[in-house]
């Protein structure tokens, strides 16, 4: 059995980024930057002001003088002059500060008479002037290229002029549940059979992550249905669930294998998620996750999710983590690296406790979906008294 870190990184390893693709600012939230933007324009393009008042010479400008109004420069309509010796300029938020002026005198501070311009407080030079450039220059990289875009990175992609953007395309993942017990949601449930949560919630997940899932028919436990659903897609990857264990009606990778499925690994030393596959149909991945939908959950946050940021060309793959305290004395750990289902709480110093759930079993997805993370216990982790650190993948904060 392999570890969990070099089952990741075979998976990353074999996978590629997705194609570039152009969408419009309106779509790009939320997708993947295929390649950097940069400034198509010098921000402020010259020196503007920051408020509204006077453009001043710093010089004349102080307690108690008067000066004469030349001009108004609101914004976008720039003032063409310049500013003179004990002259002042109308000037407004953005506006281009005038030729000789060298601060703002800012409205409030000022008293506007038919005498002009008194000066109510000194002004210091350059105050209230952003100066050409000051957010960024014409050709300076705006975002890298492996960004995901927040709505700060749209804002400053339009700022820089841009109105379409190159992604890379969202991955296709093809789902595909098997076994002859299992029932999709509403249909009925054949005598001895459950119905099938893993598509649902590997399509949810997948969503969240930025890819696009194809949920397949199921396919009944043999294995040319099998071999024919898999067959139908061209994804970037395939994930099936089910199957992957010892048992007789385990097919996936007899069904598969018919095809020309290549095996890279299969078992791994982890829990729950023992029984996972990886390898290749043709051209097509092939992630092979546990029946159990605790397993195939936890497995999706731990080699699915990495798995879409590497094909949606991230720079980042890693697993986001944070630290806390265990809630309760935890036991030694076995051969398996192990993801307990686990509260998240703050305590009184906004300190983060985990308390794993009493009961762990990979079928329970009520306490899969009352948990707030999983707690990582490494394989052989010597036992820990409540109040020692572990280390805790955040759910809630990954969008699952
Ligand atoms: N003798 C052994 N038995 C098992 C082993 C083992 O090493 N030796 N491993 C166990 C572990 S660990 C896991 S995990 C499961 C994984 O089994 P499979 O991937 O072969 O899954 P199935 O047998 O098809 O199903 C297991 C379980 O999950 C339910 N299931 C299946 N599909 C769905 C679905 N789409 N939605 C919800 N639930 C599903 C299925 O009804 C079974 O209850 O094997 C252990 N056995
Ligand atoms: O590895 Mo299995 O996923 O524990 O139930």
């Amino acid at each position: 059995m392999i570890s969990v870190d070099e089952a990741r990184e075979r998976i990353l390893a074999a996978l590629a980024p997705t194609g570039p693709e152009t969408v419009g600012l309106a779509q790009a939230w939320n997708r993947v930057l295929a390649r950097p933007v940069t400034a198509r324009l010098t921000q402020p393009p010259a020196d503007v002001s920051a408020m509204d008042g006077y453009a001043v010479r710093a010089a004349d400008a102080v307690e108690g003088a008067v000066l004469r109004l030349a001009g108004a420069a609101p914004a976008g309509q720039p003032f063409t002059g310049a500013v003179g010796p004990g002259e002042a300029v109308r000037i407004f938020t953005g506006g281009f500060v005038p030729q000789g002026a060298d601060a703002i005198l800012l409205q409030e501070d000022a008293t506007a008479s038919e005498a002009g311009i008194r000066v109510n407080e000194t002004v210091t030079l350059g105050r209230h002037i952003r100066r050409r450039g000051l957010d960024f220059a014409e050709g300076a990289e705006l975002l890298p290229a492996g960004r995901r875009l927040t709505a700060r990175d749209i804002g400053l992609a339009a700022a820089g002029n841009h109105p379409w953007l190159a992604v890379h395309r969202r991955p296709r993942i093809g789902i595909l549940a098997t076994g002859d017990e299992i029932a999709l949601p509403g249909e009925r449930i054949p005598e001895g059979g459950i119905v099938s949560s893993n598509a649902h919630a590997l399509a949810a997940l997948v969503a969240s992550a930025g890819g696009e899932a194809s949920v397949l028919p199921i396919a009944r436990d043999d294995a040319a249905e099998i071999a024919a659903l898999a067959g139908s897609g061209g994804y970037d990857l395939l994930v099936t669930t089910g199957g992957a264990s010892v048992g007789e009606h385990d097919l996936i990778q007899k069904a598969l294998g018919q095809d020309g499925f290549v095996l890279d690994f299969w078992k791994i030393a982890m829990r729950p998620g023992k029984p996972l596959i990886w390898g290749r149909l043709g051209a097509v991945p092939v992630l092979g996750l546990p029946g159990n939908p605790v397993s195939a959950l936890v497995c999706a946050v731990v080699f699915l999710l990495p798995a879409l940021a590497r094909l949606q060309g991230l720079a980042d793959t890693a697993t986001p983590m944070l630290r806390a305290r265990a809630g309760v004395a935890l036991p030694e750990n076995d051969k398996r690296a192990d993801h307990l289902r686990a509260e998240l709480k703050r305590d009184a110093d906004g300190n983060w406790i985990a308390t794993p759930a009493g009961r762990q079993d990979s079928s329970m997805l009520a306490v899969l979906a009352r948990a707030d993370g999983l707690v990582l216990r490494a394989p052989f982790a010597p036992g820990l008294a409540a109040g020692e650190m572990v280390e805790v993948i955040p759910l809630a904060a990954l969008g699952v």
